[in-house]
């Protein structure tokens, strides 16, 4: 014989461990089942008799409210069902979080009356957790999350904590309904890759790791996303991951960066950074084909002006020039001091003879300018140059600087003050 509706239902609620609850709205009537009454320790007979003052009573008064707005406003209309959780007291002295879910059923009892019908089920262990959890997220510093993408490419957040609203002004609520806000405040030339390296992630599972600039009004944070991916058998990705404010880190490496390609005394790059700048020069060149130019720059007796003027006047001659070079050369050039007092300038896109008549140009500029030592006394300064270009036949950065020495070893034969140009860079 089939088992009855009343005999599978309660057998069903029996398995989730849910409490029922029927409320007569026109008469106040209730009804409680045995495990509405021993999920707070009690027996129904030890509750007797059963009012909506037996709820009022267990329930917490801070929770009184906001559960009787939450009826109200199903009441109302609003909402498909009744939904609550608040806390009630245990008999054991203890609150314990119920999540209290109900619907209206007009003809339930088929006398006229509204019967509201619903169901309690105990759920301060997950409430427990929810806490830990934010509690532990509030003490890290930086923003946990998780992160899921749909193979449809669809994303959402399912956790995300609240330290969103230090690192990306972005409240973590907002975070969850719209989850595109989070990528709207990545910092425009970072965007593309912060997407590439997520979509990389996806595909090889592989931890994402992601180094980007957060702008919010303004203010740039540079952040590292740290997370790890799993997929599910629909294959859904989900990263579990922390962000966090690498800024301090990010300056002092900058800093770092700075100061390995800088000449300190000119701010000019060092050669360091000019070696590598002309071999990424060189190897452009190969690939796509076009020239560039180099100048090699070397003050006409330097040695005497120390000698003359005193080391500090020296050093300022070579400020001087520095300021000099990079004010009478393009952007586009990489300007290097190379060695005491040598400079190199690579110029991309320049033809040689275009390079010559930059060279020329600072050679003369240079030569007109007034110094004036430390003791008050004016004096001159010059300059040679060797202006060489990369060709077809430069085998190496090494060949064409060899080229270029020996252009400005020319120039200096000459008598100095003079620019002296290699077309072929055979050095031989
Ligand atoms: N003030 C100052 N002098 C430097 C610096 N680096 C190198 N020097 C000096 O630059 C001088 C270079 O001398 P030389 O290589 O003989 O060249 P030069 O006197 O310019 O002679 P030519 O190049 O042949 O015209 C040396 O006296 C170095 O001590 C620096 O940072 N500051």
């Amino acid at each position: 014989m089939p088992l009855s509706a009343e005999t599978r239902l309660k057998a069903i609620l029996d398995g989730t461990g849910a409490g029922t609850w029927e409320y007569n709205l026109d008469t106040g009537d209730i009804i409680l089942n045995d495990r509405w009454a021993s999920m707070l320790g009690y027996s129904l007979e030890e509750l007797a008799p059963i009012s909506f003052q037996t709820w009022e009573s267990l329930c917490h008064p801070k929770d009184l409210g906001p559960a009787n707005e939450a009826l109200a406003s199903y009441l109302n209309g609003q909402g498909p069902q009744f939904e609550c959780v608040f806390r009630m007291m245990h008999k054991d002295g203890e609150w314990r979080h119920i999540h209290s879910r109900g619907m209206l059923l007009n003809n339930g009892k088929n006398d006229g009356t509204r019967w509201l019908m619903g169901t309690h089920l105990d759920v301060t262990e997950e409430k427990t957790s929810q806490h830990q959890l934010e509690q532990l997220a509030e003490s890290l510093p930086g923003i946990i999350y998780t992160f899921v993408m749909e193979p449809d490419g669809q994303f959402h957040f399912s956790y995300i904590s609240r330290k969103t609203e230090d690192l990306y002004g972005i409240h973590s609520d907002q975070a969850i309904a719209d989850p595109q806000k989070m990528f709207d405040v990545v910092h425009p030339d970072d965007l593309q890759r912060v997407q590439d390296s997520i979509g990389l992630s996806a595909e090889s599972l592989c931890e994402w790791v992601c180094d980007y600039r957060v702008l919010v009004e303004d203010r740039i944070t540079w952040v590292r996303g740290v997370s790890r991916p799993e997929r599910d058998t629909d294959g859904r990705v989900t990263w579990h991951g922390v962000i966090t404010n690498i800024n301090d880190q990010k300056r002092l490496e900058l800093e770092l960066e700075h100061l390995s390609i800088t000449d300190e005394l000119t701010g000019l790059f060092n050669r360091r950074y000019m070696l590598h700048k002309l071999e990424e020069a060189a190897a452009e060149n190969e690939r796509y084909g076009g020239i560039f130019s180099v100048i090699s720059l070397d003050i006409d007796f330097f040695k005497a002006i120390n000698d003359s003027w005193g080391h500090p006047t020296g050093d300022s001659v070579l400020q001087t020039i520095a300021k000099l070079i990079q004010q009478r050369t393009r952007k586009s050039d990489i300007v290097a001091r190379t060695g005491g007092e040598e400079f190199i300038v690579l110029m991309p896109n320049t033809a040689l003879a275009d390079a010559r008549h930059v060279a020329d140009a600072l050679r003369m500029a240079l030569a007109a300018e007034d110094f004036v030592s430390d003791e008050g006394e004016r004096f001159t300064v010059t300059l040679s140059a060797g202006v060489v270009s990369w060709s077809d036949d430069t085998a190496s950065v090494r060949d064409l600087l060899s080229v270029c020495d020996r252009s400005l070893y020319e120039a200096k034969r000459a008598g100095r003050n003079r620019v002296a140009v290699r077309g072929g860079t055979n050095p031989n």
